[in-house]
């Protein structure tokens, strides 16, 4: 193998704004192949139900199962996990569920009213979805902390029944997959995975119910298959490879933010990992850190694609300048590997997760900070955010008029109505007019 050559940028060279889009550039979910695939499997599952689903667990997973029912995975399995795993393990996981529930309980909304002079009452009633659909990743590598991640905020915000898919490709179920779904509450859980679990949890088929809100990170099928049956359910994002944006100031340890940059990348061969910092020396130490320590990683293949594709060092005047850039990126991963980084934050206005100070590495949120895990990639944390309880929660407007509130409001609609020539609603408004109010 050999070793990483990692893209060298500096923030002063005229071609640098070019060659940064070109690093940024990643084509989501467009691919046609991928969306005829999607597309044709969405419509079996819709057609066939549980006979589709069983067809392509069995062709894609690679399993030999007759009936949905062998796919479904019962409490009793889930508890029997939760006592096979190693007592360490089972410490670790109840220690990230509670500090991430802890995180999670500051999210919750609540339901809130104001009255008016007159007696007229408005207000917002904040409520958990019924049901939602879990997806957890398992194709190439299982994802306890995600289990953790997507259901303790729905628990969290109230949701009644949370159902789980999760592939268990040649027969492989994870026990400790199974094991966080008993310590996260999860109500139901099937063994049925890429755009044909997505399918099935947002049309239902004889055995899966029908959901109302489908969240979760996926591969390429995943996050097509949720694209499309968007609008049938209400799906959380469609999540990218993982990146991680590191801004130092050339005093953390260089092997420290080597692994740090690794850690994102050996998610993906087109995970994306950037150091931007105002040393160019230190560039130069980190890069050698990458080669020296590249040859002990598990997945060191892995990484050295994801380095070699759309990794970069960038060199910068200063950290204002990182931060600047920092924002153009709006990475799904921000450490600020720096002196004093709480300055810091006012300006950085976009980035899915802020890791602040030399001791905070981006792994740390990956299991067990307490914040979540699933961010905005791809630039989206422009607009969007992580996920979080607000994501199955739902709010109803509360309106309740008394009679004089109505005789005031009432005039106001009554000329607008007219004014868009809609006489239904202008007389509907009138009706409630109580002339002889109407002189107090
Ligand atoms: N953003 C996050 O929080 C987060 C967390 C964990 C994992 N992830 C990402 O999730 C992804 C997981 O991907 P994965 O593949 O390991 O598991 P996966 O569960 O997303 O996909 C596996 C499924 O893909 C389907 N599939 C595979 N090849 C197919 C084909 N040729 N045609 C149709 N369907 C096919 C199969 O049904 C299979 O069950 C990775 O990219 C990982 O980085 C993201
Ligand atoms: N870093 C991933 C999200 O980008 C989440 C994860 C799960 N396990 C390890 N990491
Ligand atoms: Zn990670």
């Amino acid at each position: 193998m050999s070793g990483v050559s990692i893209t060298r940028l500096n923030s002063s060279a005229e071609s640098f704004n070019q060659q940064l889009d070109e690093l940024l550039k990643w084509e989501a979910v467009s691919d046609l192949n991928v969306n005829q695939t999607v597309a044709e499997i969405i419509n079996q599952i819709r057609q066939h139900g549980d006979e589709a689903l069983i067809k392509y667990t069995n062709q894609f997973d690679r399993l030999s199962v007759d009936s949905v029912e062998e796919l479904a995975i019962s409490p009793e399995a889930l508890q029997a996990a939760l006592e096979q795993i190693s007592f360490e393990q089972k410490q670790a996981l109840t220690e990230a569920a509670s500090r991430i529930r802890q995180y999670h309980e500051e999210q919750k909304s609540c339901s809130w009213q104001y009255a008016e002079l007159d007696g007229t009452i408005l207000g917002q009633q904040v409520m958990p979805l019924d049901r939602v659909g879990v997806y957890v990743p398992g194709g190439k590598a299982a994802y306890p902390s995600s289990v953790l991640m997507n259901v303790i905020p729905a628990k969290v915000a109230g949701v009644k029944e949370v159902i789980m898919v999760v592939p268990t490709p040649d027969d492989q179920v994870n026990a400790l997959v199974l094991a966080a779904a008993a310590i996260a509450g999860v109500d139901k859980v099937f063994r049925v995975g890429g755009a044909q679990a997505v399918a099935a949890l947002a049309y239902g088929t004889a055995t899966i119910p029908s959901v109302d809100k489908i969240v979760g990170p996926g591969n390429i099928y995943v996050a097509t298959a949720k694209r499309m049956v968007f609008g049938q359910v209400g799906i959380d994002m469609i999540a990218g490879p993982s990146e991680i944006l590191v801004v130092c100031d050339g005093k953390t340890n260089p092997d420290w933010i080597a692994m740090d940059l690794f850690s994102q990348a050996e998610h993906d061969e087109d995970a994306q990992a950037i150091l931007i910092s105002p040393d160019s020396s230190y560039l130069e130490a980190v890069e050698s850190s990458i080669n020296k320590l590249l040859p002990e990683m598990e997945r060191a293949e892995i990484i050295r694609q994801s380095l070699s594709c759309r990794g970069a060092l960038i060199q910068v005047a200063d950290i204002d300048e990182a931060i600047e850039i920092t924002n153009r990126i709006a990475p799904e991963h921000l450490e600020l590997s720096i002196e004093n980084p709480e300055q810091y934050l006012p300006v950085i206005r976009h980035a899915g997760a802020i890791f602040m100070g030399r001791h905070t590495p981006e792994a740390l949120g990956d299991y067990c900070a307490g914040p979540n895990h699933v961010l905005p990639t791809s630039g989206t944390a422009r607009f969007s955010s992580p996920l979080g309880v607000y994501d199955f929660e739902k709010r109803s407007s509360i309106i309740n008029f008394s009679a004089k509130g109505a005789t005031k409001a009432g005039l106001v609609a009554s000329v607008l109505a007219r004014g868009e020539g809609l006489t239904a609603h202008a007389r509907s408004a009138e009706f409630r007019i109580d002339k002889q109010s109407m002189g107090e």
